[in-house]
Order: structure tokens, then sequence, then C-alpha cells
């Protein structure tokens, strides 16, 4: 294993900024005790630890290391470098995703993230906003040195639920997205960074003929709001969301602004901004009212904008509705998303189907045999995409959009094996869309003495409300792939979302 390092370097660190150091660089290398300098807690999820980087290596600034974590759920073992590595898909996984046989080869979930965010998502959302990072080794001494940092900084539920895990033995080397590149040397008073990132979930009503009767309710209440009930019952959250993922999804940039606005009243995990990579707005610990937050950041956001204090937030909402809608990331984003097609209960239908032959060939077979009628009705183009180069959404689809929604469950019972994997792979890439982030990170473009800082990787954007313009990027965060024994779990899941939702309006129903 390689362990030199070409890091050390005299350089001070930038100001919300960072030379754009060819990640190649870094390729094979090792992280030791001693490179733990500078690593500090940035953010986590349920199963990632983020750090940033703040120290004074050239080849590390500008980048977060993405940890994956020891939780209840998983042990961490599969983030160790063994002797003898093992893949991390199963034998049906690798069937599963077979037009991409590097993820099968994966021997680390984090090896396995970065295949996949490379290899799939990176095609179908462009390259522009996926960053599929670099594989890190990192030594025990590492870990335990940026632990503390981590312990110290961690919310207490988190620290709770789930640890680090002290024996990965790699992680993701990933573009700090909070920040911008700059020319070495252009760094004196340059203006500050404001990040926002956003949780969008799912954001489409799903009109499916299979979904049946009893959970039509799906069709007219979107999954985000049903699920507050749910959590809210679990103690999860402790007042309802009154964002609407149709709102942010609307393609228009007014339903954008309202998801915004509804958002920063309710942030939960939906929401959070950082200033300099510091997050200065966000789901209070507590779960209560955002009122103070918001004072703090109207005030905090004078650093980023020439706007009157007071109304700060007001056009800072608007900016970033406007920067949105121009991006037409969320419309990228709803497409991937829509590749649930047949809802889960067609997927988790489909499911039983692909786990439940041995052989492929014979399963082809056997479904063609008992369904020949139905199955004939499938559009002629050849269902396998093995080898189909370059991903794209077309390529995905099993057939026409306009047949898509007749599709029962007969039909999904009728299909063969390797129809029924195409729809299960479409699920889960959906899944992946329904639960990754976006960052838009904004500079202004001139500093306080009318000195312009472009990015010649970035977008200038205008804010309607000032004319006051900023540089601008657009990152998707955690692209991972969701694993096929999550299926049923998603169907259980959803059943139970769905039944407390028809129980809460039950009650509400009587007491009016
Ligand atoms: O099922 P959901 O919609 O609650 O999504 C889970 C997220 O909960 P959320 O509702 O966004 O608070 C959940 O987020 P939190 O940990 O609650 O912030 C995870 O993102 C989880 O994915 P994974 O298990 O880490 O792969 C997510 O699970 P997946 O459904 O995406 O597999
Ligand atoms: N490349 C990045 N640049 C800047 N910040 C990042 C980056 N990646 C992650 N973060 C921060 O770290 C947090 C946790 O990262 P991430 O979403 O990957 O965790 P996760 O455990 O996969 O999340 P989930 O619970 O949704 O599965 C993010 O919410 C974000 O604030």
């Amino acid at each position: 294993m390689p362990t030199s390092c070409p890091c050390h370097g005299p350089e001070d660190p930038f100001d919300g900024a960072y030379a754009a150091n060819k990640l190649e660089e870094l390729k094979e290398f090792e992280l030791h005790e001693e490179d733990a300098e500078g690593w500090l807690y940035r953010g986590e999820g349920s199963a990632n630890i983020v750090l940033a980087y703040h120290g004074r290596r050239p080849s590390f600034i500008g980048r977060v290391l993405r940890l994956r974590k020891a939780s209840k759920k998983d042990d961490g073992t599969q983030n160790q470098v063994k002797k003898e590595p093992k893949p991390v898909l199963s034998e049906e996984e690798a069937k599963l995703w077979r037009e991409w046989p590097n993820m099968s080869k994966a021997t680390t979930s984090a090896a396995l993230a970065h295949v996949f965010a490379c290899e799939v998502m990176q095609p179908l959302l462009g390259e522009d906003h996926v960053d599929a990072g670099l594989l890190v080794f990192l030594t025990t001494g590492f870990l335990e040195a940026v632990s503390r940092d981590v312990l110290a900084k961690q919310r207490e539920w988190r620290r709770n639920d789930s640890k680090m895990d002290m024996t990965a033995g790699v992680a993701l080397l990933i573009t700090d997205h909070s920040l911008f590149p700059i020319v070495p040397g252009r760094v004196k008073d340059l203006p500050q960074t404001i990040t926002i990132e956003i949780k969008p979930k799912w954001g489409y009503l799903p009109d499916a003929a299979t979904i049946s009767e009893e959970n039509s309710v799906k069709r007219h209440v979107t999954r985000f709001a049903m699920h507050q009930h749910l959590k809210l019952q679990q103690g999860k959250i402790k007042t309802m969301s009154k964002y609407c993922p149709l709102d942010l999804f609307s393609g228009n940039v007014e339903g954008i602004h309202k998801a915004l606005v509804q958002m920063f009243e309710t942030p939960q995990n939906n929401i959070r901004i950082f200033l300099k990579g510091v997050e200065i707005f966000g789901g209070p610990e507590d779960g209560g009212s955002t009122n103070e937050l918001m004072v703090a950041l109207e005030e905090k956001l004078g650093a980023v904008m020439v706007a009157p204090e007071g109304e700060r937030v007001l056009i800072f909402q608007r900016l970033v509705a406007s920067v949105l809608n121009k991006s037409k990331v969320l419309d990228q984003l709803l497409r991937l998303q829509k590749l649930d097609t047949y809802a889960i209960e067609g997927a988790n239908l489909a499911y039983s189907k692909f786990t439940g032959m041995t052989d492929d060939a014979g399963a082809d077979d056997e479904s063609e045999a008992g369904s020949e009628e139905v199955g004939a009705e499938i559009d002629s183009r050849p269902v396998s995409t093995v080898g189909f180069g370059r991903v794209c959404i077309e390529n995905l689809a099993l057939e026409p959009e306009d047949t898509q929604k007749k599709r029962d469950k007969a039909w999904i019972k009728s299909l063969s094996w390797e129809e029924s994997r195409c729809v299960v792979r479409n699920f889960l890439i959906a899944a992946t869309a329904k639960d990754c982030g976006i960052m838009l990170t904004l500079r202004p473009l001139y500093n306080e003495h009318g000195t312009p800082f472009s990015v010649p990787s970035a977008s200038v954007a205008t804010c309607p409300t000032t004319g006051q313009q900023y540089v601008s990027k657009i990152a998707f965060l955690d692209l991972d792939t969701k694993r096929l024994k999550k299926i049923p779990v998603y169907y259980s899941l959803d059943q139970q979302i769905v039944d407390t939702y028809k129980a809460c309006s039950q009650q509400l129903a009587k007491l009016l």
C-alpha cells in the first residue's frame, strides 16, 4: 500500500477558496496520524461523517473527507481494507447492476459509493454537478486523532446513534462544495462564500396503476407530508414541516421561492446554510422555533449582500430561487426520481421475481411460458442495457412514458426476470435521487473595494432584487447506492406512512 505524502507545503490556506489541485496527485494515498492536523468536523448524516480541511497543505485545501460510520445497522466492517477483500455487493446485486461491472469489484462501501457516483449518477446528473471524489487510505492513528474533534462537535443524539468507525481503512476525498477554487496569489480581500444545502426529497405524486385502492391517498398527498405524521408520532420531529416538495420541483421560480420560504420556517434536515463553510442556519437542536436563527442569519448575510438589514433574508431567498430555477438541476433530479415508474408496489413485486429466480436464463423461460400475451405488450426495444455505453434516462427506461402509467400489478407479475431486474434497478437509482442533497454556493463577484474575483469554472448569477453579481456553482451530495435488501423495508415503510396518515386524517375528521 502506498504511504508517500505529497501534501506538505508551507502556503497559507486561502480564505474561502482553494487552489484547484488535480485530485489525481493524491491517488493511492494514505493518511497517517501526522496528517490529522487541520481535519475538522463539518457535518454528518445517518451513514457518513464529513471532515473539512482547515490546514495548510495545498493538496488538501478545498477538500472534505467523507468517512463511513459504524452504525447500529452496519458494523463498519464494510470499510475495512481486508487481507482477502470480498465484494460489497451480493451476487444478486452484482446481477442487478450488471451494466456497471466495476460496482461488483468494490470491496469497501466507500469504493462502491465512488463507482456508483462516478459511473451511474455523474452521467445522469452532469459532470459539472457531481464530484465522485477519490479513494484514500486511512490509518487507525489518523482516525483516532481526528475523532477527538468529531466527538467534541457532534450533536449528542448523533453520538448516541452511531460512531466513527475506527477500523475504516478507506474514505472518499471530495471537493469541499462550500468553497470556490481561486488562482493562487489572488486571495487578499476575497469576498466570503455562502452555501445553501437542500435535501429536497420526493418531488412528485406517483400515479402508477400498481398503487392499490387502499393507498390511493398517495396520488394526492406527497410522501413527504404523509411521512411528517409518522415522524411526529415516532418523536423524530417536534413540529410538522411547512415545506412542500411539489413547490420546489414546480419548475417555476415562484414555486421554488415558496418552497424555500417554507423550509426557512421549518428547516428540519431539509435546509442548512454555511458561511465560509461554517453552519449558520439549520434545524434547531431542540426542533423548536427558528426565530433566533433567522435574526442571526439576517445579520450574517450582511457579509455577502449589499441589501440593508431587515431585507436580506427575503432578498437571499429570491436570489437562491432564481439561481436554482435557471440552473435546471431540480428538473434533472425530478426526471431521475421518476425512474420509480411503477411505485414501491410494483418495484416490490419485481423484486420478488428478481430475487426468487436463481438462474436468469431459466427465469426468463418460465416467465414467458406463463404470460405470453401480457408480456408481448412490452415495447419491442431490447430491455437489456448491458454495454449501453454512457448511461442516460432514455436507455434506462423500460418502455415509453405514455404506456407506463397503465401498467398494473398483473403486468408487473408477467415481466421476465430481465425486465424485473430493470424495474428494480431503476427504482433504486430513483431512491438515490430522492434522498440526495444539493449544495448551491455563492460568492459576491466584487469585493467591497470593487475588485472582481471571477472563477473560471463557475457561472455568474445576478440577484433579481439588488442586481448584485455572484459567482455560483451547484453540486449534488450523497449519491450513494441504495441496497437491494432495502426494497422490502421501503415497502413496509410506505405502508406504515400511508396507514399513519390515514389514521391521523380520520382522527382529525372526527374532531371537526
Ligand atoms: O426513507 P426516508 O425518506 O426517511 O429517507 C431516509 C432519510 O431520512 P429523512 O426522511 O430524509 O429524514 C435519512 O436521513 P437522516 O439520517 O434522517 O438525516 C437517510 O438519508 C436515509 O438514507 P440511508 O439509510 O443513509 O441510505 C434515508 O433512507 P432512504 O429511504 O433514502 O433509503
Ligand atoms: N463535498 C462536500 N462539501 C461540503 N460539505 C459536504 C460535502 N459532503 C457532505 N457535506 C456535508 O456533510 C453532511 C453529511 O454528508 P452526507 O450527506 O454525505 O452524509 P450521509 O450520512 O450520507 O447523509 P444521509 O443521512 O442523507 O444518508 C452534509 O449534509 C453536508 O452538510
